[in-house]
């Protein structure tokens, strides 16, 4: 995969910005970042992202979100959830993330993203404190009891295969540098616990 990538960009040269990623940042304001939102199908990635986004926008902050289902409409609609294709899913977002942190925008991506290893690659292409693991925390029991789209009950009847959790594997983050527990916590309480986390790094003012 590598190797192929070096072949196709050989011939290509990176070009340098005139304007900076930090003279960007500096007139919106604040240090761009990337939030980055993992958990299981029904954790409440998208709820709480979205419940952010709204909360930065608010304050005045220049924010956007990148949510799973709606990039696999579109950027990604040729992908499926085999573990490779996730892997593929992950670098392309990963890549997208980095766009938006360039453009000094504070970026939100809710992913399953069940893999350390991809999380870790999504890290390594930033600089560091730009990527924040949101380790959204729910049992997979309460996932199944909110089931707010029907999956896991196709999932058990066999209907939907490799879904995360039952027959596709869930990596849980070990140290994401926030950890948000839905089950005892408001979607309002998680959103605030989230900007608390961007006002005392700095992030935001
Ligand atoms: N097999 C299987 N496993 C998990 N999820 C499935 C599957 N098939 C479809 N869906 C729906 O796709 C959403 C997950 O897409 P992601 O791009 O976030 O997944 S991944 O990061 O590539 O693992 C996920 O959305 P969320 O519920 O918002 O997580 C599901 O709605
Ligand atoms: N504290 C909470 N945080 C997030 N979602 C919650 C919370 N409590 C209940 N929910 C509900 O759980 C479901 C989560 O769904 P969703 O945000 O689509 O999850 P995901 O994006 O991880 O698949 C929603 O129906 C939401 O209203």
């Amino acid at each position: 995969m590598e190797k192929m990538t070096n072949m196709k960009t050989e011939n290509t040269v990176w070009h340098q910005q005139q304007v900076s990623k930090f003279q960007r940042a500096q007139l919106k304001n604040q240090r761009p970042c990337l939030l980055w939102y993992t958990g299981l199908s029904g954790s409440g990635k998208s709820t709480v992202a979205n419940a952010v986004d709204a909360l930065l926008f608010e304050r005045g902050c220049h924010s956007y979100l990148l949510d799973g289902d709606n990039v696999r409409h579109g950027l990604n609609g040729d992908l499926t959830f085999s573990d490779e294709d996730r892997i593929e899913n992950i670098r392309r977002i990963s890549e997208v993330g980095k766009l938006f942190i360039d453009a000094g925008v504070i970026v939100s991506t809710a992913f399953i993203s069940p893999f350390s290893a991809d999380r870790q690659m999504a890290k390594k292409l930033l600089e560091d404190g730009e990527f924040i693991e949101v380790y959204i925390d729910t049992p997979i029991e309460v996932c199944e009891q909110r089931d707010p789209k029907g999956l896991y009950k196709k999932a058990r009847a066999g209907e939907i295969k490799d879904f995360t959790g039952i027959d596709s594997t869930y990596d849980v983050p070990l140290s994401p540098e926030i950890h948000i527990k839905t089950e005892q916590l408001s979607v309002a309480q998680c959103a605030e616990q989230i900007v608390a986390y961007l006002l005392s790094h700095q992030y935001i003012k």
